[in-house]
């Protein structure tokens, strides 16, 4: 929805995981760093080729941890450890109870539609990291998807990402 608004370019980072992670999440396991670093490398790889070509691209990934944003990061050449403010890629968090995540999964997965069971969602949320030096912006995901989306365009245009 938000590439369609932008006109850019769009990456889900499920699409790059491999079939053994995407087995594994089924059969309810959590991933390890060692399946996700992989997964990580590729989707930053892909990044790179889109900001090579000078691309704005809307990346949807679960970067749980501030070491999984950072391999992200460097999707970015010039990008310096640890400095966000000017690291081509932005962050945003859609934050929402985890009660409504719970349910959001279980009707997902009712339709058959994703490999995440609802199981691996605390697991997910123990690991959710955010260091406030990152800047990332939390977005209240409980409220109805156009808004969700004319709050990340505002950020957008307001130049407001990264500027907490
Ligand atoms: N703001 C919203 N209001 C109502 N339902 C929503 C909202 N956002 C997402 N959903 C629903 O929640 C489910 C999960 O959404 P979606 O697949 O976009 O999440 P995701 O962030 O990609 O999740 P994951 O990281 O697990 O892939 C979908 O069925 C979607 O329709
Ligand atoms: O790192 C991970 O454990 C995975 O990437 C998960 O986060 C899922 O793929 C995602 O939540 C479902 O979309």
């Amino acid at each position: 929805m938000l590439s369609k608004s932008l006109g850019c370019s769009y990456l889900e980072a499920d699409d790059f995981h491999s079939q053994a992670n995407k087995e594994k999440m089924s059969k309810g396991i959590p991933l390890t760093d060692e399946d996700r670093i992989p997964w990580l490398e590729t989707l930053r790889d892909a990044i790179r080729k889109k900001l090579e070509s000078c691309e704005t691209v809307i990346v949807t990934c679960s970067a749980l941890q501030k070491k999984y944003r950072e391999i992200l990061r460097c999707a970015d050449p010039e990008y310096k450890c640890g400095d966000y403010r000017n690291c081509k890629l932005k962050f945003v968090c859609l934050d929402a109870p985890m009660e409504v995540l719970a349910s959001r999964i279980i009707v997902r997965s009712k339709n058959g539609k994703h490999f995440m069971p609802v199981s691996l969602l605390q697991s997910q949320l123990e690991l959710l990291q955010i260091d406030k030096a990152e800047g990332i912006h939390m977005v209240d995901a409980t409220v109805s998807l156009q808004y969700i989306l004319d709050s990340i365009v505002a950020l957008l245009s307001n130049n407001k990402l990264n500027s907490m």
